[in-house]
């Protein structure tokens, strides 16, 4: 559904990408492992259009995104949760949720109705300004518009940065119940919150990808978890 080639990103004189390449296939959950610094939001604002690609590819269903415009990414279909959310503080839930929907797509509010199923704290809250919900809330209302507002792909970064143990296991299984109905690229780092809710995964270092494969196999490698997420 994603295929990433040879990706070469610059930051200013910077060179963050190292020929980057992996692909996400449709109806899974891909996570992007690696530790701080090691070019994972790069990558996914890369895939987005905020940085320019000196070289190689991004493809979605075939189609090459690189050199398009970010709202032009966007509108094929691909939902984007940065690592601050983004989330618009002063919008109530509500507003944030009719700002997501587009006009032209007929299961917007049915998109809505769900995320409200697997989000219920965002219905408690539906007239609270985004501003005052707590970290996890507002990680599920950045999780909700960027699904509202995408129709078939969501990258997420780092969705358990800085929530409590308890609230990242509710968030991931959260992010399971929504695979049944879209695929999904995650950045992580924290190998012991989201191994079990990927299928496969690709780890990064220092702008490259140092290994790949199918989550079943990373959780019984600790060797490679330690080296390069370091831990054991
Ligand atoms: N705007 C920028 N200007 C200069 N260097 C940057 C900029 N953004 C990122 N970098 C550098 O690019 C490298 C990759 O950063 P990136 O944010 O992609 O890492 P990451 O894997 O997402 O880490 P983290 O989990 O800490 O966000 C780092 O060395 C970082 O310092």
């Amino acid at each position: 559904m994603l295929r990433v080639e040879n990706l070469e990103t610059y930051i200013e004189q910077f060179h963050i990408l190292q020929s980057v390449t992996f692909e996400v296939i449709e109806g899974t959950i891909t996570v992007l492992f690696g530790r701080n610094g090691a070019g994972k939001s790069t990558t996914l604002r890369t895939i987005m259009g905020f940085y320019h690609v000196s070289r190689g590819g991004v493809y979605y269903k075939n189609e090459k995104l690189n050199g398009l415009p970010t709202h032009v990414i966007a509108s094929k279909g691909i939902g984007y949760v940065p690592e601050d959310q983004g989330i618009f503080q002063h919008l109530t839930v509500e507003e944030t949720f009719a700002l997501a929907k587009k006009e032209k797509d007929p299961e917007g509010e049915a998109k809505a109705e769900w995320m409200l199923e697997i989000f219920p704290d965002l219905k408690k809250y539906w007239h609270k300004k985004s501003g005052y919900l707590s970290g996890g809330q507002k990680q599920m209302l950045a999780i909700a518009r960027a699904y509202i507002n995408s129709s078939g792909l969501l990258l997420i970064d780092e969705p358990s940065k800085g929530l409590s143990p308890l609230m990242v296991e509710k968030l991931m299984e959260s992010i399971v119940k929504i695979k049944k109905k879209t695929t999904i690229l995650l950045v992580e780092q924290n190998f012991f919150m989201s191994n079990h809710i990927g299928d496969y995964y690709y780890m990064m270092d220092d702008g490259k990808i140092v290994h790949q494969g199918f989550m079943n196999d990373l959780r019984k490698d600790k060797e490679t978890v330690r080296k390069y997420l370091g831990i054991s």
